[in-house]
């Protein structure tokens, strides 16, 4: 099966299952138009989210990588009104844009966007003594994810959700030694949360609109 079908099949999946939102469509288009890079979840997996959100009812969110907000709108407007969102974002135009869209879409009170360094912004978190979150979402700097993990578990509450996007990267993450550093943060993420005595997770293989890859669901235990 070619990458065309994958991507025609989820497109058409995407098309028939995940109505358009408008206020979505619209941050897209502000990213675009600023110049924001093209790696956002998939319209598929933003609905994944929404429904991870809906059906384990998590409200507290805790989101690693905002880029121009699309799957924290998502999120927002799964969850409604007591929907309470915190996500990092390094880049500030991405940051800025992000903002903006919350502001348009009408998120901006259940969303928290924390400039700067995820790494350093989780462990402040963590230090304040933060109340646990019910679901992470875990796609900023693939390098970082076992960083990330760990502070989403230090985060977590029993029953917590843990999801790390992009983790199969074109088949890298079966390679014990790959060469790209991103391939070595999904390979890391698989084997610290495949020895982690308090997760359980399975790893789902993806095609489609972006090409081959996958994600990682967690659910700590205890
Ligand atoms: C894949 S994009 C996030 C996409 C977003 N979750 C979505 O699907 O709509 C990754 C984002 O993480 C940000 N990022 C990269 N390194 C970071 C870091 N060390 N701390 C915080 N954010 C970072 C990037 O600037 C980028 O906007």
């Amino acid at each position: 099966m070619s990458e065309t079908s994958w991507r025609a099949v989820d497109a058409f999946l995407s098309g028939r299952l995940c109505p358009d939102d408008d206020a979505v469509l619209m941050a897209r288009e502000r990213a675009r138009a600023a110049g924001l890079p093209d790696i956002e979840v998939s319209v598929s997996q933003a609905q994944l989210l929404a429904l991870l959100c809906q059906m384990t009812g998590a409200k507290r969110i805790l989101e690693f990588g905002t880029l121009f907000g699309y799957s924290a709108i998502t999120m927002a407007r799964a969850i409604g009104e007591e929907a309470d969102i915190t996500t990092f974002e390094i880049d500030e135009v991405h940051a800025k844009v992000a903002r903006e869209n919350f502001e348009a879409v009408g998120v901006a009170g259940q969303i928290e966007l924390v400039e700067g360094v995820a790494a350093d912004n989780a462990r402040a978190l963590i230090d304040s003594g933060a109340e646990p979150f019910d679901l992470v979402f875990i796609d900023a700097d693939k390098p970082n994810n076992p960083i990330y993990v760990e502070a989403a578990i230090e985060l977590a509450h029993p029953g917590t959700l843990i999801v790390v996007d992009n983790i199969v990267r074109d088949g890298a993450v079966i390679d014990p030694d790959p060469a790209d550093e991103k391939a070595v943060g999904a390979r890391a993420a698989v084997d610290l949360i495949a020895e982690h005595p308090r997760l359980e997770a399975t790893g789902i293989q993806t095609v489609g609109t972006k090409g081959w890859d996958g994600f990682l669901l967690a659910r700590v235990s205890s």
